[in-house]
């Protein structure tokens, strides 16, 4: 699948979508790309699996383990690691830290895909793979279905992107006028029980 074939998928379920956005960086876009409504396509998740997959072995890369962050990197990491035939588990913020919780372990020193539903500015990717050394894993990819940031976000080790495309962010500060009239909304989850 190549960009257009990733964004014609978005586009389909209704999932690429155009307002005032407060992203989870603080940033705002005039884009929002909301992963939840492809990935409930259960069909569409496994055909964006199966080429991020395809991708990524490309890579030449070997993993053990699939670690993702909740809330958006769940169905996605899941549904990778089924691809790959490895397991598959999340961390969650607890009191805004990304922590593995539910009883899952990483066996010390497995080969770890950290694997994102967006990477916007890196910073989730970051904090994600944070947890995961601190868990005993090492991290020897990170992958996601769109990287936003052109490609100059980094997050310390290769990414793979499905798709990569260059959406722009705003400092709170610089936001537009076009868009500052607009009331901005904040669709993901960080910070929300605060
Ligand atoms: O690269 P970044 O600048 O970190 O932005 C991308 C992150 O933002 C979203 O998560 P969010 O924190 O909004 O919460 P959610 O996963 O629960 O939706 C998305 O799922 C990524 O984790
Ligand atoms: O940066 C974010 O918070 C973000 C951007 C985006 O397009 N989609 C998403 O789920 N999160
Ligand atoms: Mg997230």
């Amino acid at each position: 699948m190549n960009t257009e074939d990733v964004l014609n998928e978005f586009r389909d379920a209704g999932a690429l979508l155009e307002g005032h956005f407060k992203l989870s960086s603080g940033k705002h876009s005039s884009v929002y790309c909301q992963c939840a409504l492809v990935l409930k396509d259960t069909w569409r998740a496994m055909k964006l699996s199966a080429a991020f997959v395809e991708k990524l072995k490309a890579t030449g890369v070997d993993v053990d383990m699939v670690v993702s962050p909740a809330m958006g990197g769940v169905v996605i990491g899941y549904e990778v690691a089924r691809t790959l035939g490895i397991p598959g588990v999340f961390t969650e913020r607890v009191e805004g830290q990304l922590e593995l919780r539910r009883g899952f372990e990483i066996p010390r020193g497995a080969k770890i895909l950290m694997m994102e539903d967006i990477i916007t500015t890196g910073l989730s990717s970051r904090e994600c793979i944070e947890s995961i050394e601190a868990a005993g894993g090492h991290v020897v990819a990170a992958g996601c279905l769109i990287n936003r940031s052109g490609g100059r976000a980094e997050v310390g080790v290769p990414i793979t992107a499905l798709a990569t495309i260059d959406a722009p962010i705003f400092d709170p500060s610089e936001v537009p006028d076009e868009l500052k009239n607009i009331p901005a909304v904040k669709p993901g989850s960080r910070g929300l029980n605060k």
